[in-house]
């Protein structure tokens, strides 16, 4: 009994103590964890506060991430030990080579904000894949004797083409087509009257040849017996010459002469289209191309896009962060007819005029919504061959309006250019900016690039957003 009694107590004396023990370790336990926690918290109250007196991140913990871009400049090699950035600021730890990791990246960065987005718009055949081939030749790696050569076959294919153009205008005017007096009434004549048809018709002499180049494929290479008859039209031939008067009707390009005079070189075996060739070989652009220049110790995104009716209807998806819109308009179209208004090669009509569609295309540009506040920059290009044009062809063709008949140039682009400055609202206030240029000259076009480039700049890029 004594024995249960003690043991009783026992248990109960020991049952107690473990309680009145159990409670305490209960109140002691939970006070030591709360005096750790309010330390902890303490902790980050006081690291937090210390970053922000200093500025200065100097721990590396979970609120500090490190970019995907600087994990891969570490995995290549080219940083060693990029430091975390935090909270929109990025500083290194460690020895002044990780601080300068750090410094070269923010440059770097900066550097890419910096980039001025300009596209290159305009009519078809204004000259734009020109200004983008020169930027390349100027600011960029120029063209390899590789790149130079993927334009051979446009070379070949623009000879051939203009010259079946001619032949093929020649039997039209010879059989009453193309030519005032005509019975039929939906042919628009190119400006031959009736009477002078037969100085338009080849001689018979020139038939073998003719039928040669009328019969050589789309893509064909030019050999010595293709050469040899272009040869003898261009050279013997006058009613070619006298149709190629009337090219600005037939969409013959005017580089077009050169390459002729030219064709023994291009038809050489061994040739490869010098750095001229590539700059005046007509190529019509499809899509778009863009590339970024280095001028003025600033960087350019410059993007070229094709002009073509069918091809504006792609411009849309390059309107994202413009800078700056650079609008080229060709001074020497105010006589052309567009391209593709001269439909069938066998019964032309003639109907629209190229200075007309080009302010058409510029006032449907200007309303964009996204280019509301986008500076223009307006080329009036081609002056070369506008000097020599104005000489025998007023722009009253284009503009009936213009008083006089005269050949100043200067009077003659300053009502061009008021009439696309026109076009723009009364109300904008968008900047605009105008040159008369000449991209087959590599010095003009390094002037004006550099004007577009300052200008940009001390316009504070009319707000839009650097890309
Ligand atoms: N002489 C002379 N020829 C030029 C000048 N600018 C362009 N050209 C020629 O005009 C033709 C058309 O030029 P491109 O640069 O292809 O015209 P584009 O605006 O790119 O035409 P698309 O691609 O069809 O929109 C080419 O044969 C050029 O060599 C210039 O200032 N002077
Ligand atoms: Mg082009």
């Amino acid at each position: 009994m004594l024995h249960l009694f003690q043991m009783r107590e026992i248990t109960f004396f020991f049952l107690v103590i473990f309680f009145f023990f159990y409670e305490n370790m209960l109140f002691v336990s939970y006070a030591f964890f709360g005096v750790v926690q309010l330390c902890l918290i303490a902790g980050k109250l006081l690291k937090f506060f210390v970053l922000w007196v200093t500025k200065a991140p100097f721990y590396q913990n979970k609120y500090l991430s490190v970019t995907q871009t600087e994990k891969k400049l570490v995995k290549k090699g080219i940083a060693n030990n990029i430091v975390p950035r935090g909270m929109g600021s990025c500083t290194c730890i460690g020895d002044p080579q990780d601080e300068m990791v750090g410094e070269e990246l923010a440059e770097a960065k900066r550097k890419d904000n910096m980039i001025l987005k300009v596209l290159l718009l305009g009519a078809g055949g204004s000259g734009k894949s020109t200004f983008f081939k020169q930027l390349n030749n100027t600011y960029g790696e120029g063209y390899s004797e590789l790149q130079r050569s993927v334009y051979k076959i446009q070379i070949y294919r623009q000879i051939v083409e203009n010259m079946q153009q001619l032949i093929i205008q020649s039997e039209q005017i010879e059989k009453g087509y193309l030519v005032s007096g005509s019975d039929e009434e939906d042919v628009k004549t190119i400006g031959i009257d009736s009477k002078e048809k037969h100085l338009y018709a080849m001689d018979k002499s020139f038939a073998t040849a003719a039928n040669y180049v009328l019969k050589f494929p789309e893509f064909g290479i030019l050999d010595e017996t293709i050469v040899k008859h272009i040869n003898n039209l261009w050279n013997n031939c006058e009613a070619i010459h006298r149709i190629f008067e009337h090219r600005n009707k037939l969409a013959v390009a005017d580089s077009t002469e050169y390459f002729f005079k030219n064709i023994t070189r291009i038809g050489a075996k061994d040739y490869v289209p010098t750095t001229e060739d590539v700059l005046l070989v007509r190529y019509r652009t499809t899509g778009m191309t863009e590339k970024t220049f280095e001028i003025n110790a600033g960087r350019m995104k410059v993007v070229d896009v094709g002009g073509q009716r069918n091809e504006r209807k792609k411009w849309i998806h390059c309107f994202e962060h413009v800078n700056a819109v650079i609008f080229v308009v060709s001074l020497t179209c105010y006589d052309e007819v567009p391209f593709e208004d001269v439909t069938d090669l066998n019964v032309s009509i003639y109907e629209k005029n190229n200075m007309i569609e080009s302010l058409d295309v510029f006032e449907h540009t200007l309303r964009y919504p996204c280019f509301e506040a986008t500076p223009f920059i307006l080329f009036f290009n081609k002056f070369d061959l506008f000097q020599e044009k104005i000489k025998h062809t007023p722009i009253t063709r284009a503009f009936p309006d213009f008083q006089s008949d005269t050949d100043d140039v200067q009077l003659s682009i300053d009502y061009i250019r008021q009439k696309f400055l026109d076009k723009a609202s009364p109300t904008s206030t968008r900047p605009f900016f105008t040159h008369v240029t000449c991209a087959t000259d590599q010095e003009n076009v390094k002037r004006v690039f550099n004007d577009v480039q300052v200008c940009l700049v001390s316009s504070n890029l009319g707000g839009a957003d650097l890309v």
